[in-house]
């Protein structure tokens, strides 16, 4: 059954137009989207379709059209295997990434801002086709949102985010904190760090704030223990009640979150900007299904673009970032981003 999935979805690739495959956490069931131009719409209030959307908020974000959505059933295999914990063990961007994060601290010292997220880039090469890249993750990641997003005028990226940025249907809303890393130790829970419990506060704190303008009925859930493949995070739920006439704004408040950019938002975003000396491009941006209710209405599932990487060709550029306090210790950093990066590594092999 899989190989002729596959060869369905080998014909989309094979034709060159936008296409997105994806999974939604914990179903079996994969969505291939294509769009049957290669015409690139950018998002305006009332786009309906998926979108992808950058974390810069001067870059455009890209809209595709539902031209033709087939759903197919997707039995998890599990991988195995552990996760080879052998590469990006570069000294010059580890040096690099100590004095980003180095310099963050620095700022959050000296009160220009309480949190501030940091990331970068690892480029590698490998020998996988993308479709092979996809299922590796449909597997690897069976909570996560897995996707292949490609448009031949943007580009080809994969991932399997942990993180939903905004659920949204017939008036009820969904988000979620999700911060603090640690690596899965067999079946042991894993203990925080004060530092790793304020950090995601100050998420789940953003949240509560930013939203309780626009919701009614806010319930709270957690924090409680998440796991993503072989990473543990404490995550928060939210949910309420909101106007459908609000989505557009409440997005605007939420993007991007303490999770990924920092608390307050204009300032780490500045930062983050003139510092990390790299182009974020989709990386901690936003993507997913926009208004795909009945004639538009009110239906979106939004996820942030977490643990994802660019694919051009042979090379894969892999995204990782980690959440900075007063409390961070610049090496552990560096070490929290390589666990992150061979993760994604792991499933080029
Ligand atoms: C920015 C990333 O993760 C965020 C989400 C969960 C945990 C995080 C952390 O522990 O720092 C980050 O806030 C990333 O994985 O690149």
């Amino acid at each position: 059954m899989r190989k002729s999935t596959l060869a369905h979805w080998q014909k989309a690739v094979d034709q060159g137009l936008p296409f997105v495959l994806y999974r939604k956490p914990a179903q079996g069931k994969v969505r291939l989207w294509q769009q049957q131009s290669v015409a690139l719409h950018t998002m305006h209030p009332e786009s309906r379709g998926f979108v992808m959307a950058p974390f810069s908020p001067t870059e455009p974000s890209y809209v595709f059209s539902p031209d033709v959505l087939t759903d197919f059933e997707w039995p998890r295999e599990q991988r195995t295997g552990g996760y080879d914990f052998s590469a990006d063990a570069d000294a010059v961007a580890q040096n690099q990434h100590i004095n980003l994060v180095s310099q963050g601290i620095d700022a959050i010292k000296k009160g220009v801002f309480e949190k501030v997220v940091l990331s970068r880039k690892w480029c590698t090469t490998h020998k996988k086709d993308p479709l092979t890249l996809f299922t590796a993750l449909l597997d690897s990641y069976p909570q996560a949102f897995c996707y292949l997003w490609y448009h031949p005028k943007v580009g080809m990226w994969a991932g399997a985010s942990p993180e939903l940025l905004l659920k949204t249907k017939a008036g009820s809303l969904q988000t979620m904190a999700l911060a603090g890393t640690q690596q899965v130790q067999g079946e042991t829970d894993p203990q925080w760090t004060p530092k790793e419990i304020e950090e995601q506060a100050i998420v789940s704190r953003y949240l509560q704030q930013r939203l309780d303008p626009w919701l009614t009925e806010m319930e709270l859930d957690g924090p409680e223990n998440v796991k993503s493949g072989h990473l543990w995070h404490i995550c928060t739920h939210l949910k309420g009640q909101y106007h459908r006439a609000d989505f557009n704004r409440i997005l605007e408040q939420l993007h991007p979150t303490p999770a990924v950019c920092g608390h307050p938002k204009e300032k780490a975003q500045a930062f983050i900007l003139a510092h990390e000396g790299y182009d974020r491009k989709f990386y901690t941006g936003f993507f997913g299904e926009l208004n795909m209710g009945e004639a538009g209405a009110d239906q979106s599932e939004l996820y942030v673009n977490l643990r994802c990487m660019e694919l051009r060709g042979q090379v894969a550029d892999i995204y990782v970032g980690g959440g900075i306090t007063i409390d961070s210790d610049p090496e552990k950093e560096w070490d929290e981003t390589v666990k992150k990066s061979r993760a994604m590594g792991k499933v080029l092999q």
